[in-house]
């Protein structure tokens, strides 16, 4: 079965192509500058565990425009992996927020699309352009069953305590206004993935993602028992743009005395907070050089970014009850090893302990990084979010086709 995995952000369109059962992509892809000059597309076709890398400086208007120039690299002569787009036989679109409607993997109709766009106003950053990846994906691969996996249902399995807010009822029961979480896809792959290298189904893990949005979970047996983004995907950890926790008082005072309206509080906390309000800069490798060039302030952004993950890391140990595992993802997660060292320096009343050599190595799979006397490991585990939804779409078409026999 053909599965051509779609992670759109706002200005960027990650993809893969698998041949499912087969878990290695027959290619991968990133248009990254949408609606700029000179859009890039990096596509990656593997043949024979040969990468072959092909990269395009185009003006991309929009989505379609993007999407559109993928179809046709995924059929070029020479390159293609396909001959028509009606080989693709499902597309599977990551969605960020999927409320309480959707608690697992769905296959897109035109309700579904509905209740998508109805949860625009709480992932502004990311469901508008989740569902227009949608749209496009429906015009080009037209005989493709789409299927949406939610960054939320992972996090169905908190405890209701860890997902209501102290406010009134009503608000929850009549509003559906309590904790979601984000990430999940990657939180419940890197979960998995570190269960199998524990060789321990029942491990207590936290698992941290660090990318551009940024999160952390508390994972019992497989299960989340809570994360740390809420209601959006803009509470918890600090993030490239986001603000993460914030007392909620300071918005009535940006708003009540210094006159911001509603939407400029928004688009302060969602898109020049964070990394990039505190440094100038919202990518991490940007602040690295800062700092390398003695700039304290950007020393003091990274020292609180790394301060808001511990505090977590103690109390998901506490909510846990005891603790296997940490694990770093994504991005930052994955290739930073000053953050990780930072995060983990003084924890060792919590068996947590790195080794430095260890922590500086790089490679490609799952990473054990912690002392051999740790109690605690410390695992770096690469996410890989297309090949979970691939999957995920795999199982439930394979499910749907056995149902329908
Ligand atoms: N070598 C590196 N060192 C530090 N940070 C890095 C490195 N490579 C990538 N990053 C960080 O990873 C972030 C992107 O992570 P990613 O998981 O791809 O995020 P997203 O999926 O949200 O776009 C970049 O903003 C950058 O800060
Ligand atoms: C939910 C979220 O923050 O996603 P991303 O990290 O892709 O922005
Ligand atoms: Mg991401």
């Amino acid at each position: 079965m053909n599965i051509f995995v779609v992670n759109s952000g706002s200005s960027s369109i990650k993809y893969q192509l698998f041949k499912m059962p087969n878990d290695n992509p027959i290619c991968t892809g990133l248009v990254e500058r949408i609606g700029l000059e000179n859009s890039i597309i990096t596509h990656k076709v593997y043949i024979n565990s040969e990468e072959k890398v092909i990269k395009r400086v185009l003006d991309l208007v929009d989505h379609e425009a993007g999407l559109n120039e993928v179809a046709h690299l995924l059929m070029e002569p020479e390159i293609g992996v396909i001959q028509d787009p009606a080989e693709i036989n499902a597309v599977g679109h990551r969605v960020v927020h999927g409320g309480e409607s959707f608690a697992s993997t769905t296959i897109i109709t035109k309700e579904v699309k509905e209740e998508i766009k109805k949860l625009f106003s709480l992932a502004p950053l990311h469901n508008p352009a989740n569902y227009l990846g949608i749209e496009v994906a429906e015009k080009i691969f037209t005989k493709a069953k789409q299927v949406a996996v939610f960054d939320t249902a992972f996090h169905q399995t908190m405890p209701e305590k860890a997902f209501r807010y102290a406010i009134p009822q009503n608000l929850y029961t009549e509003m559906g206004i309590r904790a979601y979480g984000f990430h999940g896809t990657s939180h419940k792959y890197v979960a998995q993935q570190t269960l199998q290298y524990l060789n321990n189904k029942n491990a207590k893990i936290i698992t941290i993602h660090l990318g551009n949005g940024c999160s952390m979970a508390a994972v019992d047996s497989g299960k989340c028992i809570d994360t740390s983004m809420g209601f959006g995907p803009l509470s918890g950890l600090v993030m490239g743009t986001r603000s993460g926790d914030l007392d909620p008082s300071v918005i009535f005072h940006m708003v009540n005395q210094l006159g911001y309206s509603l939407d400029q509080v928004s688009t302060l906390l969602n898109k020049h907070s964070g990394m990039h309000g505190l440094t100038g800069f919202s990518d991490m490798r940007d602040i690295l050089k800062s700092i390398a060039e003695g700039d304290k302030n950007a020393k003091m952004a990274y020292d609180l970014y790394a301060y808001r993950i511990k505090k977590y890391i103690g109390a998901y140990a506490a909510v846990l009850n005891g603790l296997d595992a940490i694990v770093f993802t994504a991005g930052v997660g994955e290739n930073d090893s000053n953050i990780r060292q930072l995060i983990c320096a003084d924890m060792d009343f919590l068996g947590i302990k790195i080794n430095e050599e260890k922590n500086n190595i790089r490679s490609k799979g799952i990473r054990e990084i912690n002392t051999d006397d740790a109690r605690v490991k410390v695992l770096v585990v690469p996410t890989n979010e297309e090949l979970e939804i691939a999957e995920q779409c795999f199982e439930l078409l394979t499910e749907k086709a056995t149902a329908a026999v």
